[in-house]
């Protein structure tokens, strides 16, 4: 019997990424949404190419184009943030959340209240709503299972075992493109998305090269894995083998690796609780021949601190932290503000001027997301 599935942020990386596992198994499974932003061509191929039910267009203005590009195929086009919410509502067996920042938001809470199995990508979401989400899932009966490759890892190492008896999760990070480059004053969004081991969207890249990635896990993983942010640490291991570890009380460190394709931890949500074959290449450690573990320099990438203190503070503070990275991203990859300015624009919006009320609703974070995205607005154009 075939599994529906649907798919937020069909035609980015871990969306296309997704739709290549299901396209090997394509009898297996029934497509309901794919949904984009605006990239039409891509969106309407894909709804054909997967007979999906409906494909959506968050940003209303491609409607027409996707109707266009749809007709005659009997597939349903819908455009706008409330069709993209009403599309992710549609109940599936498993939706696939993988929108890039808290743009994601309103639809995987629309997935969530449906009580339906999320495997999220979208950490943003996440991170902006925090405890807004959890206790939706809570609510609803709904399952999030975690695609980000060191929460996916961690999610594998406690099956089996007891959240109590966590001594210390370790998030693995790469530690960019740029952690042995000198001078950061001078890097270019070209060698900011060069991720040494992933291939992924822009955004995330540079997450990744601010160490704002590895900020934003940090919280993700405090939300998925309530062990207390004090026994959640990070280790640079430049590798990106192993994707994450849990250490147990009695000492026993277990440890989840894989080559550097989200179509593993994909298959594993996709399969879970079972396993389902992927075309990735096996590890091949003697190849790979040497693992390395460093600190975390965090003079030189104050965003892992900034993140702690954000989670540390709760609150509002990690919906603030989020949205300033977000704006704070889209600057540099515009050539508006140099790569150094991410992590001081960051901090300026959570330390000057008093942090929001603690948001207890998805309107209220959505609310504060939009407040501090135009707080960081305004101090980008102020300097
Ligand atoms: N890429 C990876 O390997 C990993 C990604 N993640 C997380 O997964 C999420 C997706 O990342 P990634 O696939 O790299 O991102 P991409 O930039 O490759 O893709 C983003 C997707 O979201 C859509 N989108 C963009 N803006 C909006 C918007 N305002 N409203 C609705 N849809 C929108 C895009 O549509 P369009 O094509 O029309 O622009 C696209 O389908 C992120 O949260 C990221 O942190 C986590 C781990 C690994
Ligand atoms: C694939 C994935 O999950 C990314 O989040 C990746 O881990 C980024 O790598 P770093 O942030 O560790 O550089
Ligand atoms: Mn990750």
């Amino acid at each position: 019997m075939s599994r529906s599935i649907s798919i937020l942020g069909a035609t980015g990386s871990v969306g296309t990424s997704t739709l290549d596992l299901i396209r090997r198994d394509a009898k297996d499974w029934r497509v309901v949404a794919l949904t984009a932003n605006c990239n039409v061509a891509e969106l309407a191929a894909l709804a054909k190419e997967f007979r999906a039910e409906i494909a959506v267009v968050a940003d209303e203005s491609c409607l027409n184009d996707l109707r266009a590009a749809l007709d005659g195929s009997g597939i349903e086009a819908a455009g706008g943030k409330r069709a993209l919410c009403e599309a992710a509502a549609r109940p599936v067996d498993i939706t696939v959340a993988a929108i890039v920042g808290c743009a994601g938001l309103g639809p995987v809470m629309a997935a969530i209240e449906q009580g339906g199995t999320i495997a999220l990508a979208n950490k943003e979401a996440l991170v902006s709503a925090g405890e807004v989400m959890t206790a939706a899932v809570a609510k609803h009966g709904a399952m999030l299972l975690p695609v980000d490759s060191e929460h996916n890892a961690i999610f594998q190492c406690l099956e089996g075992g007891r959240i109590e008896d966590v001594r210390w999760i370790t998030l693995t990070a790469s530690g960019g493109p740029l952690r042995t480059v000198e001078d950061l004053s001078a890097v270019t969004p070209e060698q900011a998305v060069a991720h040494p081991n992933w291939d992924m969207g822009a955004k995330i890249s540079v997450d990744s090269a601010t160490m704002f990635n590895k900020g934003l896990e940090l919280i993700e993983a405090h939300h998925l894995f309530p062990v207390g942010l004090d026994r959640i640490r990070i280790v640079v291991h430049p590798q990106s083998v192993i994707h994450s570890m849990v250490e147990y009380r009695d000492g026993s460190t277990l440890a989840q690796l894989g080559p550097s394709d989200m179509r593993v931890p994909i298959a594993s949500c996709l399969a879970w609780p079972q396993r389902m074959d992927t075309p990735c290449e096996p590890l091949d450690l003697p190849a790979i021949g040497e693992l390395g573990f460093f600190q975390p320099d965090e003079q030189r990438f104050p965003a892992t601190r900034l993140a702690r203190e954000a989670a540390e503070a709760g609150g509002a503070a990690p919906a603030v932290l989020n949205a300033a990275n977000e704006v704070a991203v889209a600057a540099f990859l515009d050539r508006k503000i140099p790569f150094s300015r991410i992590s001081l624009l960051v901090e300026r919006v959570l330390t000057e001027g008093n942090l929001p009320d603690a948001p207890r609703s998805l309107d209220e974070v959505l609310m504060v997301d939009d407040a501090s995205r135009k707080r960081a607005t305004e101090m980008l154009e102020l300097a």
